[in-house]
């Protein structure tokens, strides 16, 4: 099996091009070529697959086999992986995911390949019952208390496609995101589990993110996440709509526009290809 390896701002995928490779069990595959040791390694595997609505489709598998319906720097990645390989011949591509539909804006760098990918990433969902979790399904979860190893923590909670908590602390550095993020992520709240941003703010413009993710752990960058923490903090006025956010592997631009979705601008590199025997 034929695959490539690619990153956005640090978030690594094994990426599977489905217009040629076939792939049975998705799950197991990706257990096995995330692993650092003893696969390819990476964050999760990303398979690029024909669509029958938009120039091409999405499938993320995490860490863990679990599948996520959304992944912003994963699909800047395949917008990249499209218009390089050649699967689409165009900059403005729409790729279909688990959770709809996103158009997508590519800028080549001097080689002529796509090093830039402007997402928009829809409008944020802030009903409990959007993300899901638990208490009345039509209210919004802005800065409530959640009650973790005997501490309480002010989270806000917002869909991008897939659930987020974002929790703002006053210093993420030597944060724990390593205990603190997995009983966030499994807390009974929250059903199909929750992807955890903590977030420092520096400037109303400039944040710092670390990010705990459903079915993988810390991750250098997460792009869903990154937008659910400009619409936390505009909701919770700490921020202005547009923000610069400094992730551990590199920048992402953002914007939540007035008329409803955030746009997202990134960066998407290609690292190496190879073949995989799925064992
Ligand atoms: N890293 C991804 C999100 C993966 C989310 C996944 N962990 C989930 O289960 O929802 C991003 O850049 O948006």
């Amino acid at each position: 099996m034929k695959f490539t390896k690619m990153h956005g701002a640090g978030n690594d995928y094994v990426y599977v091009n489905g217009f040629e490779e076939r792939v049975d069990d998705p799950a197991t595959l990706a257990r096995q070529v995330s692993h650092r040791q003893f696969g390819i390694g990476a964050d999760g595997l990303i398979l690029i697959l024909p669509s029958k609505f938009a120039d091409v489709r999405m499938r993320m598998f995490n860490l863990d086999g679990s599948e996520g319906e959304m992944c912003g720097n994963g699909i800047r990645c395949v917008a990249k992986y499209a218009y390089d390989h050649g699967l689409v011949e165009k900059l403005d591509i729409s790729v279909e995911t688990g959770s709809g539909l996103r158009s997508l804006l590519m800028r080549t760098g001097p080689s002529g390949l796509v090093d830039r990918v402007q997402v928009n990433m829809g409008a944020p969902g802030l009903r409990r019952g959007d993300i899901p979790m638990s208490g009345p399904e039509l209210e919004q979860a802005v800065s409530i208390s959640l009650a973790v190893d005997s501490q309480q923590y002010e989270v806000t909670c917002v869909s991008m496609g897939n659930p987020h908590a974002v929790i703002f602390v006053d210093e993420v550095e030597s944060f724990p995101v390593d205990r603190i993020g997995p009983l966030i992520e499994n807390h009974a709240w929250f059903p199909e589990r929750i992807n955890v941003e903590f977030v420092q703010v520096l400037s109303p413009s400039e944040v710092i993110q670390r990010t705990w993710e459903r079915g993988s752990g810390e991750t250098l960058a997460c792009g869903t996440g990154a937008s659910a923490v400009t619409v936390a903090g505009v909701l919770t006025g700490r921020t202005t709509r547009k923000i610069l956010n400094h992730l551990r592997g590199g920048d992402l631009e953002l914007e939540w526009l007035e008329n409803g979705p955030v746009m997202m601008l990134g960066p998407a590199v290609e690292v190496f290809s190879g073949n995989y025997d799925p064992k």
